[in-house]
């Protein structure tokens, strides 16, 4: 049986340690997180270090970067592989993640979700709480495809960014790095980056 150590003691963090669990391959789930010593657990799981344990105990464990901001999570997720460590895939057993698609490591997959046939993922992705991605989808390292949002079949989606909660991409579609999706919105046209979108159609609100 194998040790998973996840970075971040958060809600997020706690969601990775449930589907973990769930997954039932690990003897032990443990966290790490700044705030250690004065957190020493996070509901029934120990949290055993502080930010930087991970990186003295890195043969130890499969690692996973619980921290839900894209920049932080991607940044430490190449460190860890910089460092040789070997980072955890978690797919919670009601996900569908199609055995025909390619997933890269570090990358978190939730309760209900799918991931349909011939996608890229990259690493350090999370795909929440019911999300889709439908076929030959190609996404980038360290993006967010929140609770319930939609990407429609071949969509290219640049690195860094985030698909809001409930949104909706219809196919071919490309979005450039570091895109923010609001809630709700509908990408119905290319995207530049680096840009916060909003409504239907999505429109951009802020650089
Ligand atoms: C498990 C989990 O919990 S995962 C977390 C999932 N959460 C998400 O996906 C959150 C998505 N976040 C949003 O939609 C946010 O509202 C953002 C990022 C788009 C904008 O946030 P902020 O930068 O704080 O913008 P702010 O709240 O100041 O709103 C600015 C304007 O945009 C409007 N606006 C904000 N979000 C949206 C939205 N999703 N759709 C349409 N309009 C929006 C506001 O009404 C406001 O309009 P006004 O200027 O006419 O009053």
């Amino acid at each position: 049986m194998k040790k998973l150590l996840i970075i971040g003691a958060s809600g997020h963090g706690r969601v990775i340690a449930d589907c973990a669990e769930k997954m039932a391959c690990y003897e032990q789930i443990a966290f790490v997180d700044a705030i250690y010593p004065e957190k020493t657990s996070n509901l029934h799981w120990p949290v055993i270090g502080d930010d930087t344990f991970w990186q003295k105990h890195i043969k130890d464990f499969e690692i996973v970067v619980g921290i839900g901001n894209n920049d932080i999570r991607l940044r430490i997720t190449r460190d860890i592989i910089a460092r040789g460590g070997k980072l955890a895939t978690i797919i919670h057993p009601s996900a569908v993640v199609s055995e025909h698609t390619d997933i890269g490591a570090g990358s978190v997959f939730f309760a209900s979700s799918v991931v349909n046939i011939g996608c890229k993922l990259g690493i350090a992705t999370i795909v929440n709480t019911g999300a889709s991605v439908d076929h030959d989808c190609e996404i980038a390292d360290g993006c967010h495809i929140a609770p319930g949002a939609n990407i429609s079949g071949g969509a290219i989606i640049g690195e860094k960014s985030w698909l809001g909660i409930g949104s909706q991409v219809i196919e071919l579609i490309k979005i450039g790095d570091s895109s923010y999706i609001g809630a709700g919105a509908t990408v119905v046209s290319d995207l530049a980056g680096h840009a916060t979108y909003v409504g239907t159609p999505a429109t951009q609100l802020r650089k």
